[in-house]
Formats: C-alpha cells, sequence, structure tokens
C-alpha cells in the first residue's frame, strides 16, 4: 500500500475500519514508534479546502473536491494518511466536513461522534475557518466549536491539545488584527458552553492551546497560499518537541496501542459513554501489556536454545542451566519492557509480574528436573566414591568426608542452575540428598559389620567345633576344663581381632559391646551344639568306647580269650570308662561351678548295681529318677538323669551278648587245650587191648586195612586242618567242620579216582574254586566277639531329647 494513500478509518455508517487501521500501521511501521509520534485532525465547514490544505500540508493524498464540478461533500467518516518527511510520525486524519447547522444537543449525531473522537485521539487539532466568518454571529464554525467545546467535558482528563484555527482565504485585514476578535469568538462560545460543576470556572487554556494561523486563498492567491502552507509545515517538524506545536500534550497512548485504543475510544463514543482517558489509558495499557506479554511467552516458548535445555534437562543434569536460562528469561522481559515502555506504569509493572511469574511457571519443571537429576548423579557418585574411600581412609572417617564433599558437590551444581530471576530454594531436594546418603552409610555399615561379624564367628567356630569334638570324644576329667580354656582363649582372639575391625567404624559404645558380646555368644553356641551333636549320638560314642576296651588290649590289639584273661575286670573297665563318656556328656559345663553327675551316675548305675550292695537308702531312693540334674540349669542339661537311666539299661543290654561271647571264647579254648583222653584211660586201653593189638600185627591184612585207613584219616585231618578248627573252641569248630566234611569227602575221592577219569576234571576245579569262599565264611565265624557288637551298632540308634 502507497503510504501516501489515505485509509478510510471510521465509514459514513460509523463503522470502524480495524482490517485497515492494522494494515495501515503496520505498512508505515507505527507499531515501533513508542511515543514518537503524533496526530493530527482537521475539523471545519464542509469543501471549506480542507483537503486541500492536508495535501499541501502534509502531502498527502486525501481525495479533494474537483473545483470545476462545483462544491459538494467529498469527505465522508474519518480518514487517515501518514504525513510525508515529517519527523516524528505524524498521522493526518481528514474529518467529514460540518454542515454549519445546529444539532441541538442530540450526542449521537456522526459530527460530534467524530469530532469528540478526533479530539479523543489528536494532539492538533486544525480548525478550519473562512475569514469571513470571524466576528459574525451567524458563523459556519460557531456549532463545531460548541460541539468540540461540549464533547470536551466529557474527556475527563484534558489532554491540553493544540487548537490551530487556520483561517482560510485571509482578507487585507492583518492576523494582529483578526486574532482577538477571533479569540473574543471562541471565548464567548467557550463560556456559552453548558459545564459540569467541576469544570464551571476552568479556563480554556486548560484544555486547550488556541494557535491561530491565516492562510491567502488557494484558489485566487495560489502561490502566496503554497509558500504560507510551507511555512506551516515547517512547524509541525518535531512538533512533539518541548515548545512545538503540540510540546504540551498530555495523555499520550504508545503507538503499539494505537489501534487499540482508537478502537476503544469510538466505541465507548458510540454507546454514548463518557470517555474516562485515564481509565482508558490504563485498560489500553492492561490490554497491551498483556498482549506483549503473550507475545513474549510465545517467542520465549519458540526459542530453539529454551527447547533443547527443556528437552536436554528431561534425561540428565545439563551444566550451564542457570546462567543460559537466566540470560534467555532476561532477553524475553527486556524486549517486554522496551516494548512496554510507554503504557501506564503501574500496568506495565503489574504485566512484567505476570509475565515473569509464568515464564518462571514455563521454566519450573525444568529446574526440578535438573535437580532431580543432579541429586542422583550425587547420590550414584557418592555410593562410587565411598566404597573405595572406605578401603583407604576406614568407615566412619570416609563417612564423613565424602558426605562432605558430595553435599559440597551438590551445592555448586545447584548453584550453577541457579536462575537469577527467582530466589528458588533447592534445599529440599538437598535434604533428601543428606537422607538417601545417609540411609546408605547406614547400610553400608551394617553390611559391612555384619560381614565382619560372620567372618570372625566363621573363624571361631573353625578354632572350636574340631577341638571341642576332639575334647568330648575323648571324655575324661579334664574334658569340660579343657573346653572352657579352649573357648576363653579362642574367645578372646577372636574378640580382640573383631575390636580392632570394627574401629574404624567409631561406634557408640552400647552397640561395640553389644558386637563383641555377641561374638562371644556365639562361641559359647558353637561349644553347646557341638556338645548337644555329640550327646545326640551318647550310645553308640559309649558302645564304641566300650567295643575299643574290651575287645582290644592295652597296645589295642584285638584280645584272643585264651582263658587266662579276667573278663569281668575288662568289662568293669569298659563300662566304666563308658560311664564316664555318659557323665560328660549329660551336661555342658562352660561355668566352673561343678556338678555332681559323675558321682550320681556312678552311685546309681554301677554301685546300686552291685550284688552286694544292701545299703538301702539307695535300693529306695533312685537318685535318677528325677528330670534335671543337681545345681544344673535345665538348658544347660544335655541328658537327664532319667534318660541317663534308660540309655545305660540299653546300652548294657546292647554290650551284654559281646562279653557273653568272650566268656563263651574263652570256655571253648580252655577245652580245646585238653582233646586227649585223660592219662588213666589210656593205660587201660593199653593193658585191654593188648592181644587185639598184637592180632592185628600178626595178620598183614588187618595191618593194610589199618595202614589205608590212617592214610585216609591223615587226609581228612589235613584237608579239614581239624587242629585248627578246634583252637577257636569246640562248637564253633562242629559247625564249620560238618559244612566242610561232605565237600572234602569228595574231593579226596575225586582225587583217588583221578588217576583214570579225565571227565571229572571240571567237578574238580569248581570244588577247588569253592574253597577259598568256605574258607572265608570259616573266618567270619571265628571273629564273632567284634562283629556281634558291630552288627548291634547297625541296629537302631539311640536318639537323645536333647537332639531333638
Ligand atoms: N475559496 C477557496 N476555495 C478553496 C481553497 N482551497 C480549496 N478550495 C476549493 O474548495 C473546494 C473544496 O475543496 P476541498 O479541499 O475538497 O474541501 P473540503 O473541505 O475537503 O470538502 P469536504 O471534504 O467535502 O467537506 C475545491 O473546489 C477547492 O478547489 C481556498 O483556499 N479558498
Amino acid at each position: 500500500m502507497d503510504p501516501c494513500l489515505s485509509t478510510q478509518l471510521i465509514d459514513g455508517d460509523g463503522v470502524f475500519n480495524v482490517s485497515g487501521l492494522e494494515s495501515f500501521m503496520k505498512e508505515v511501521k507505527l507499531a515501533e514508534c513508542g511515543l514518537s509520534y503524533a496526530v493530527v485532525s482537521i475539523m471545519g465547514p464542509q469543501s471549506s479546502g480542507k483537503s486541500t490544505l492536508l495535501n499541501h500540508l502534509f502531502r498527502t493524498n486525501f481525495r479533494e473536491m474537483d473545483a470545476f464540478r462545483g462544491r459538494s461533500q467529498t469527505t465522508k467518516g474519518i480518514w487517515m494518511a501518514k504525513a510525508q518527511n515529517i519527523e516524528p510520525c505524524t498521522l493526518v486524519m481528514d474529518l467529514e466536513g460540518t454542515d454549519g447547522r445546529e444539532r441541538g444537543e442530540d450526542d449521537t449525531a456522526f459530527e460530534k461522534q467524530s469530532a469528540l473522537f478526533a479530539l479523543a485521539v489528536s494532539d492538533i487539532v486544525l480548525i478550519n475557518m473562512w475569514c469571513h466568518d470571524i466576528g459574525r454571529e451567524q458563523a459556519a464554525n460557531k456549532p463545531l466549536l460548541k460541539t468540540v467545546f461540549q464533547v470536551m467535558m466529557r474527556l475527563f482528563s484534558p489532554r491540553k491539545t493544540t487548537m490551530l484555527f487556520v483561517i482560510r482565504d485571509k482578507s487585507k485585514t492583518p492576523l494582529e488584527n483578526l486574532e482577538p476578535i477571533l479569540r473574543e469568538d471562541i471565548q464567548k462560545i467557550w463560556d456559552g458552553v453548558p459545564k459540569p460543576h467541576a469544570h464551571k470556572d476552568t479556563p480554556l487554556s486548560e484544555f486547550f492551546n488556541v494557535q491561530v494561523v491565516a492562510l491567502n486563498s488557494y484558489e485566487e492567491k495560489e502561490e502566496l497560499f503554497r509558500e504560507q502552507v510551507s511555512n506551516l509545515r515547517d512547524r509541525f517538524q518535531q512538533s512533539i518537541a518541548p515548545g512545538g506545536l503540540a510540546g504540551d500534550r498530555r495523555g499520550v497512548v504508545p503507538a503499539s496501542g494505537f489501534s487499540f485504543s482508537s478502537q476503544q475510544f469510538w466505541k465507548v463514543i458510540k454507546e454514548n459513554k463518557d470517555l474516562d482517558l485515564p481509565a482508558h489509558k490504563v485498560m489500553v495499557a492492561t490490554v497491551r501489556c498483556e498482549e506483549i506479554g503473550y507475545e513474549k511467552v510465545a517467542t520465549f516458548t519458540a526459542d530453539e536454545e529454551w527447547q533443547q535445555f527443556e528437552e536436554a534437562v528431561q534425561s540428565d543434569y545439563v551444566p550451564g542451566f542457570g546462567k543460559k536460562i537466566s540470560s534467555l528469561l532476561d532477553r524475553c522481559l527486556s524486549e517486554y519492557d522496551m516494548e512496554a515502555i510507554y503504557f501506564d506504569e503501574g500496568v506495565r509493572t503489574s504485566k512484567r509480574h505476570q509475565l515473569e511469574s509464568k515464564l518462571l511457571q514455563l521454566v519450573n519443571p525444568a529446574y526440578q528436573s535438573l535437580l532431580g537429576h543432579l541429586r542422583t548423579r550425587t547420590l550414584e557418585a557418592f555410593k562410587e566414591s565411598f566404597d573405595k574411600a572406605v578401603e583407604k581412609e576406614g568407615f566412619a572417617v570416609a563417612a564423613r568426608d565424602s558426605t562432605q564433599i558430595f553435599l559440597e558437590k551438590f551445592d555448586k551444581g545447584s548453584e550453577d542452575a541457579t536462575i537469577q530471576q527467582v530466589n528458588w530454594d533447592p534445599s529440599k531436594v538437598k535434604d533428601k540428598l543428606k537422607r538417601d546418603i545417609e540411609a546408605h552409610v547406614v547400610s553400608v555399615r551394617a553390611t559391612k559389620l555384619s560381614e565382619l561379624c560372620a567372618t570372625y564367628e566363621g573363624k571361631l567356630t573353625k578354632a572350636l567345633a574340631e577341638p571341642v569334638e576332639a575334647l568330648l570324644d575323648s571324655a575324661s576329667e579334664d574334658t569340660w576344663p579343657a573346653i572352657r580354656k579352649l573357648l576363653q582363649r579362642e574367645t578372646k582372639a577372636a574378640v580382640s581381632g573383631l575390636e580392632s575391625a570394627i574401629s574404624t567404624f567409631e561406634l557408640d559404645e552400647a552397640t561395640e559391646k553389644e558386637l563383641l558380646l555377641r561374638l562371644e555368644n556365639h562361641g559359647r553356641s558353637v561349644v553347646e551344639s557341638k556338645a548337644r551333636e555329640e550327646a545326640a549320638r551318647i550310645l553308640i560314642r559309649m558302645k564304641d568306647r566300650f567295643s575299643t576296651l574290651f575287645s582290644r588290649d592295652a597296645d589295642s590289639m584285638p584280645r584272643v580269650w585264651t582263658g587266662k584273661e579276667d573278663i569281668k575286670a575288662i568289662t568293669k573297665t569298659a563300662r566304666s570308662a563308658s560311664m564316664k563318656l555318659l557323665s560328660t556328656m549329660a551336661a555342658i559345663r562352660l561355668e566352673e561351678d561343678g556338678d555332681n553327675i559323675d558321682t550320681t551316675l556312678s552311685l546309681a548305675l554301677v554301685d546300686a548295681a552291685r550284688p552286694g550292695t544292701t545299703d538301702r537308702s539307695i535300693q529306695s531312693l533312685d537318685p535318677l529318677a528325677s528330670s534335671s540334674w543337681e545345681r544344673v540349669p535345665e538348658e544347660r542339661t544335655l541328658i537327664s538323669p532319667v534318660q541317663c537311666k534308660s540309655l545305660w539299661r540299653q546300652f548294657k543290654a546292647e554290650t551284654e551278648y559281646t562279653v557273653t561271647q568272650a566268656i563263651a571264647a574263652q570256655e571253648a579254648n580252655k577245652r580245646n587245650n585238653n582233646w586227649l583222653p585223660p592219662p588213666w584211660a589210656l593205660a587201660a586201653m593199653a593193658v585191654l587191648g593188648f592181644n587185639e593189638f598184637m592180632t592185628l600185627l600178626r595178620n598183614p591184612f588187618y595191618l593194610a586195612v589199618m595202614f589205608v585207613v590212617f592214610l585216609v584219616g591223615k587226609a581228612i585231618w589235613v584237608q579239614l586242618d581239624i587242629a585248627n578248627e578246634f583252637r577257636n573252641g569246640f562248637l564253633p569248630a562242629l559247625l564249620s567242620l560238618s559244612t566242610k566234611f561232605v565237600p572234602t569227602i569228595m574231593n579226596i575221592l575225586k582225587r583217588l579216582a583221578d588217576e583214570g577219569a579225565a571227565p571229572a576234571a571240571p567237578e574238580r576245579q569248581r570244588e577247588t574254586e569253592l574253597q577259598p569262599r568256605n574258607n572265608s565264611s570259616n573266618s567270619n565265624v571265628t571273629s564273632a566277639g567284634s562283629s556281634s557288637l558291630t552288627s548291634s551298632e547297625n541296629g537302631p540308634e539311640y536318639s537323645s531329647p536333647v537332639a531333638q
């Protein structure tokens, strides 16, 4: 659009051309002007050469009436154009001419509305009038002035508009003479205008800055007209500067609000309401500042740098966030300040605050997310560094130092994220980090301490378990004192080891004591559980011990029951050793408080059972008829007296057979050593059988038969190893021989027949193969003493109630 071309702002029907104004403003770049612009409008009778004057004065292009077509109205409504080559930007409005007729008090008439609009919007109002109307009662512009002054009252505060009276077609009368008459006319009209009470005595000069200029006729003295117009034009240069034509103007609406302000003015005027200029200014400022704010928010959200930051902080901490975002916000707010600078200060400031909080609201989630990442990162880094620091510095020092270092790191990170425009407090996030760090330290401490405790408990278990087992197995008077000594020594070593290991944890006294006590208790519990295990196997142990002592001699060699051994004494020794085992295992004796279990057991089980014992008190009062030992608390009892009694009974029953076997073996041995008939029988046999013997010797046949019988008998004797068989007793020898007899006879017969009977060879071979098996079964029988005990061991095991 050619800026010289004029735009119709309001048409003849009073319709405001919003889009026309908007595009006009864009064209002339009005919004950038701030307050550096002026608005000039012209009023006057129809066809009084207003458009002609404006076009000459401002080099605009308002429609003029063609002089040759005659006078008729050409301007309808209000038109607007930009003055050419006048600084600052000057907007020129050409108003529809007044028809000079009185309209009464009808404020709705377009003439009044457009006059009010021009007064509200313009800094300078040109009043175009014919020279010959000055001093005339029926002057054409009198109603106009009346209207202007009347509507002026409706502007709440005067804008101190410059009212420049342009006298057209001036006569020869000099302006010096005309001006007083004109001012008098104006004063008369001002005085005649009904005023509200507040302005009753307000002078005209309070509202208007009245100036007068006279021009020669454009039609008759064009050259002169042009010259005068050119001079007048100079006065419009820098018109808003102090001392300029509109130097006193007030209540200027910033250029970017001109469109909205004009629309609002026209709207209010059309609704026939009063124009409250201050309120209007606030309203325009509010709307415009809000608009500027919205624009700034939109610019900020569309900013590429902001978008990159916003996206980046979703996944990680971004260094330099605070500085960058602060500068983006600063730029945004400065732009607002620049654009809103000319609007009402109160409105502008409050809208700035709104803008700022809106922007911060936009930024806050990113900031919080950033702090969240900072917290997580710091915590992770702390965990990693802390583990290493613990190894180097010890637990407590590492915990203290690392916590301090990483909280400081968080402080630095949050400082980096700080946004200048706001005082967001990161302390809540820091507190959460502190809590997380503390929780981690506590959990690591718990893990490390339990690891250490487990290590030392393991060491203690290892140091105690096997030795305790060995000591219990040996069961003697010294067993429990030795266990106590061992427990004391090993516990002391473990406790001092743990004590020095946990020294770096700087634990409070109570916790440290508790840990050490726990270790001590663990030592005791190892011993106790070992003792319980052994107590559960007491019957086997007792039988083992019995068997060892009974079946083997002092050199651990197996006994051969030759008949010379004192089986009773051996049995007694073996039983008393087994009883010692029972009394040792009956209770846990970790304190040196002594008990009488040993005595009680020997009294009750050995002495009471002796046939010669007649003590009535012992027989009548069974000391084992109790479920608890004297001076032994229940928790330390492994085998109760009653259980001891039943165990002993079982033990005796199960070892009885061994003893019986031994006695039997001894008897048999004794008999085997005397297998020849007694000497008197031999003598009788010699005397009585002398004749028969001689007969046999004299008869060669009998001699041959006897020789054959002798040979066969000798063969059987050798084959069956009869002499050896009887060494193990008579009965076993008989049993063994009976099983071997038939096969051996068969063997001998086959061997005799062997000479000529080759087909019998496989059978013989089979018999030969059978031989070692028979021998082995034979040997099993000979070791009956120990095998009978072993088989009984495989019988049902005693299950101690303590072990359960
Ligand atoms: N006598 C005289 N006539 C003039 C002067 N200037 C312009 N005219 C003539 O007056 C007639 C109307 O001129 P415009 O400039 O259209 O007048 P206007 O006041 O804008 O007219 P409307 O907008 O219709 O009210 C034209 O024929 C002009 O040539 C002047 O200084 N003296």
